[in-house]
């Protein structure tokens, strides 16, 4: 396959989305805002990356500009057409693969055109093609169960090429893969893109891998808030193919590390907004988990570079920014940039015995991650000390879907029986307050609540 990379400069304005609002129904009967006032365009010839957190409303955003889903708000437009259906000049990768299974290869492949009316002859010399520039070749007969992730998500593409689309649109395609299939397959979809002869003509692909997104992107664009808003556009000025040890490809990756942290450099501190159980999530983090982190910091000196300690742990963005967004909540680390620090009290915890450890944990908690002060201060309130569990899910739901309202429960009860702040019956579903916490409730002074962050 010779790798001819596309050089051109961007052309016209392909797809442009102006304003977009995206709001799901929420199990309370309210609104779950996940996209506000998203302006975007994509021109042709380019690749643009979408790069956020879980959660931040990149799918939802690409199912947007695909046309599948409609805006609440604002507009997207197809060559200066506003769509109205799903884009016939867009085709779409998924992490899932979503092969038939009952449908052999070539099947697979033609699929789409079979749809579009496409004479059977021409189809069949058109998946064929895309089948031989995907390497697949000698699979054509093959069902997707007798395939590797990589082969399917090859399938994937070849069913996406043959479609000849303007706009290949990718919902992170290489993330259900190992590493060194992704590795090469991010590489051969670029070559194939670069002959630009089966290959869409622009691409937009979301991800949380930094590294893919510096890799792939000729700009990216960072989604983050709640409702997410694009944060950010960094133009990616770096020659085809990209050598991910160069000081360019280091410095891009560093600048959006700093970017998706939320903390450029010099500026770590709490935020603006007062803290809330829905205002400031717990992160994604299990105490253990946390306690891990902040092991490997201290043994790194107390200074570590993040983008160099996700490479070392193999981790990718969603692995290791909620662990520091947990231990910077809870004051045990500080970010500055791309680089994080041990603080006094991170240190402490490190070097605390068991029961020491816990109780330093739970004035933590107690002080600075909203939800465990808001379970333990309803607890304090009630008569028994103990509450259903419903009680908090009716409030995490006017915040959160269902499944993101049951997720914070859990790491709030998990942190909060770390600190041995209070347990958890499963039998009666009940949060029951423990003989510790009652004797933080000076803790629970309003002044202090602004020490959360
Ligand atoms: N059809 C839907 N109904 C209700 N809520 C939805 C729906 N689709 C997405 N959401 C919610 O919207 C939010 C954003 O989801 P989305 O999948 O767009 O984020 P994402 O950035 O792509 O996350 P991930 O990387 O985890 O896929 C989430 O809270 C999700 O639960």
């Amino acid at each position: 396959m010779t790798h001819v990379f596309n050089t051109q400069p961007p052309g016209r304005v392909l797809v442009s989305a102006e304003g977009i609002g995206k709001s799901f129904p929420s199990t309370d009967g309210g609104g779950l805002r996940v996209l506000d006032g998203v302006n975007l365009t994509i021109r042709e010839g380019e690749v643009v990356a979408l790069l956020g957190r879980s959660g931040s409303g990149k799918s939802t955003l690409l199912r947007v500009l695909a046309g599948l889903i409609p805006p609440s708000h604002g507009d997207v437009r197809y060559r200066g057409v506003p769509l109205a259906e799903a884009n016939p000049a867009v085709a779409m990768v998924f992490q899932s693969f979503a092969l038939m299974p009952w449908l052999t290869v070539l099947e697979n492949v033609e699929l789409g055109l079979r749809a579009s009316g496409v004479a059977r002859a021409e189809r069949t010399s058109r998946a064929l093609a895309a089948i031989d520039a995907i390497g697949l070749d000698g699979f054509e007969a093959a069902y997707p169960r007798e395939l590797s992730g990589g082969m399917a998500q090859r399938v994937g593409f070849a069913r996406a090429f043959v479609q000849r689309p303007d706009l290949l649109l990718m919902d992170e395609p290489f993330s259900a893969l190992d590493v060194l299939t992704g590795e090469n397959l991010r590489g051969e979809l670029m070559a194939v893109w670069g002959e630009r002869e089966l290959a869409g003509q622009s691409i937009c692909i979301v991800t949380h891998s930094i590294e893919e997104a510096v890799q792939l992107a000729d700009r990216v664009l960072v989604l983050g808030g709640s409702p997410g808003t694009i944060q950010a556009e960094i133009p990616i000025h770096i020659p085809r193919p990209r050598d991910k040890r160069s000081p360019t490809f280091e410095a891009a990756v560093d600048h959006l590390y700093a970017l998706l942290t939320g903390r450029p450099p010099g500026s770590d501190g709490v935020s603006g907004q007062p803290p809330g159980p829905l205002t400031h999530p717990l992160p994604e983090a299990t105490s253990g988990g946390l306690a891990g982190l902040i092991e490997i910091v201290v043994a790194h000196g107390g200074q570590t570079d993040l983008p160099d300690l996700a490479d070392e742990l193999s981790f990718d963005i969603d692995d290791l920014l909620p662990l520091v967004d947990a231990a910077r909540m809870l004051g045990l680390l500080s970010v500055d940039g791309a680089q994080s620090f041990i603080t006094d009290a991170g240190y402490a915890w490190h070097l605390a015995g068991i029961q020491e450890s816990k109780t330093s944990f739970a004035d933590l908690a107690v002080t600075r991650a909203p939800l465990v002060r808001t379970i333990v201060r309803a607890l304090e309130n009630s008569d028994t000390g103990a509450l259903r569990a419903d009680f908090f899910r009716d409030l995490l739901r006017r915040g959160f879907a269902e499944a993101d309202a049951e997720r914070q429960l859990t790491l709030a009860i998990d942190w909060g029986r770390y600190g041995e702040l209070f347990d958890f019956d499963a039998d009666t579903d009940e949060i029951v307050l423990s003989e510790v916490a009652t004797g933080l409730s000076a803790l629970l002074d309003p002044d202090s609540e602004e020490s959360g962050s």
